[in-house]
């Protein structure tokens, strides 16, 4: 029997959409499922804790980024398959692991049901599945989060947010310790960690990362101005911004950023607090289908 978590208000609505596309389809084929709809932040993780406990053969999540993180969160350390109907606004996840975005061929994906491991990141207790971001980035998803146009621009949504805190955004001095190695860095913008090569719908931070190298991919930005990081920003979309000396490229299985004044950190898009924080990559601790 497969669990399904649907986030009826992820995506402005499209939770609920895909859910109607869906269920016909398994009803159709008489697929065994029992589904569960979130009524509130936090609560896909405890479902999918709960059904992980009672031996079902697959949890799927069906919403955004924060819905994967959620649900994530709640397979962490289980043998138990998460499978993925992507409905948010960005949908990096999906993208990035290859899982379309038209829900019925996203559904084949799980039913077809090749399990394999892959790496999360721990930090303070709870776990990130993509990327955390930690400065702009944090602020930029705060500033979408809390926003109206995140319904009504969807992806390009973090766009506005980062020409929006562009202009107000203070860069600061930033110490980064990679695998034991100290980093001290003045001016810097951001410091994005990751697991899958984009977020923020589309922008391909780290474009090497992988989720099943046992390591962590790090973007640091620092030393620029405003007007050259506006100039910088479109190309981050084709990942062409690392070969400038601006960005900074490292890789590591223990990160630890802490700063001059406090930074925001989002997680798969949600913020999670502010630094300091220590970031570890857990190997091959989530079974994604
Ligand atoms: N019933 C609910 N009411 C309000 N918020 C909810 C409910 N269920 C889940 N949530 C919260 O909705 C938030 C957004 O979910 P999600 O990230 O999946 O969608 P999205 O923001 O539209 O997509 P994306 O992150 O891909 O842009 C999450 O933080 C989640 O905790």
């Amino acid at each position: 029997m497969r669990y399904f978590i649907v986030n009826r208000v992820s995506g402005n609505g499209r939770g609920l959409a895909r859910w109607s596309r869906i269920e016909p389809v398994l009803k159709e084929r008489g697929i065994p499922y029992r589904v569960a709809f979130t009524e509130r932040p936090g609560h896909a993780t405890e479902l999918a804790r709960e059904a992980a406990k009672t031996g079902v053969r697959a949890v799927v999540a069906v919403g955004g980024d924060g819905t994967v993180n959620e649900v994530g969160n709640g397979l962490i350390g289980t043998d138990v398959p998460f499978g993925y109907i992507p409905a948010g606004s960005g949908n990096d996840f999906a993208t990035a692991q290859g899982i379309p975005k038209d829900p019925v061929k996203a559904l084949d994906r799980v039913l077809k049901h090749s399990p394999r491991r892959v790496d999360t990141a721990d930090f303070g207790g709870r776990v990130m599945v993509s990327s955390i971001g930690i400065g702009f980035d944090g602020q930029v998803a705060k500033t979408v989060n809390e926003s109206k146009w995140k319904q009504r621009w969807g992806k390009g949504s973090y766009a506005i947010g980062v020409l929006k805190e562009l202009r107000r955004f203070q860069p600061t001095r930033v110490t980064l310790e990679v695998d034991g190695q100290v980093i001290r860095e003045e001016g810097v913008w951001l410091i994005a960690v990751a697991n899958v090569s984009c977020y923020g719908g589309g922008m391909k931070i780290c474009p090497e990362a992988k989720n099943d190298d046992g390591l962590l991919d790090i973007c640091l930005v620092r030393g620029i101005s405003r007007w050259k990081l506006l100039r910088l920003f479109p190309l981050v979309f084709s990942g062409k911004h690392v070969n400038y000396p601006y960005v900074v490229m490292l890789r590591g299985a223990e990160i630890r950023v802490s700063a001059e004044r406090p930074l925001v950190v989002h997680a798969d898009g949600e913020i999670v607090g502010e630094t300091p924080v220590i970031i570890s990559v857990r190997p091959q601790s989530l079974t994604l289908l």
